[in-house]
């Protein structure tokens, strides 16, 4: 589904990420963790096309994405959940998930029901401003948002962050739901260990701006993991 192979990103004179490769499988979830700064972030960016980079390849389906806007890679089916969200915080709940119709053609520019039957709180809300709805609920709406567009490749910046336990289990059985319908690939960047290793199918650590750990979660030691990414 994703390939991204041997990617390198600056920020002007710094160099960010080194020769970075990652594979991300339709039906699981893939998870990138790694202490704060080491370039996840980065990472995802690169991949949705917020940031350019400034080598290696990024293919969905095998088809190049690198050298498309975001908009278009949007439309090939990447979907990005930023880090902190970035609702839009004076628009209605129901103006923030059709903000996802951008991407669509016009037949198809509709909430599809499965969007309240995994966020129930979101229909009770369509009418109230983003930046009114708490941080759990803003980081369904931003997920809710995300899957409008109908993704293949789904990226999560680190969905629990700031957000209380329930929701959190509530993020994590709707992760678990989508890949189990098989139908699109998830890559999870994760500081909150637990929830990770719970959910991922396969790990990625990152250390300076390098992938330092790639594993099937049955190949991975859940303690050489975990000293990757302890602050
Ligand atoms: N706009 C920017 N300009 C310059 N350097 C930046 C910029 N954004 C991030 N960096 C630097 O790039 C490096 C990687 O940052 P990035 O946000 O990708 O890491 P991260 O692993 O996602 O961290 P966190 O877990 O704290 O979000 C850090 O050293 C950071 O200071």
């Amino acid at each position: 589904m994703l390939s991204v192979e041997n990617l390198s990103l600056h920020y002007g004179q710094s160099q960010i990420l080194f020769d970075v490769s990652l594979k991300a499988q339709r039906g699981q979830v893939s998870c990138v963790m790694g202490t704060n700064g080491v370039g996840k972030t980065s990472l995802l960016k690169a991949v949705s096309g917020v940031l350019p980079i400034s080598g290696g390849t990024i293919t969905l389906q095998g088809s190049p994405m690198q050298t498309l806007p975001p908009h278009q890679r949007a439309q090939n089916g990447i979907a990005y959940v930023p880090q902190g969200r970035e609702i839009f915080p004076l628009m209605t709940v129901r103006e923030n998930l059709q903000s996802g119709y951008a991407c669509l053609p016009k037949s198809e520019q509709k909430v599809p029901d499965q969007i309240y039957e995994l966020f129930p709180v979101l229909k009770e809300m369509l009418n109230r401003r983003g930046g009114d709805l708490s941080g759990g609920q803003q980081q369904q709406l931003a997920i809710a948002r995300a899957l409008i567009t109908k993704p293949k490749l789904l990226l999560l910046d680190e969905p629990t962050e700031g957000i209380q336990p329930n929701i959190i289990q509530q993020i994590g059985r709707v992760i678990s739901f989508l890949r189990d319908e098989g139908d699109m690939a998830i890559v999870l960047v994760e500081q909150y260990f637990d929830f990770a290793y719970g959910i991922a199918d396969h790990f990625y650590a990152m250390k300076r701006g390098a992938m330092v750990l790639d594993g099937a979660k049955d190949e991975v030691d859940r303690d050489t993991m975990l000293g990757l990414v302890a602050v």
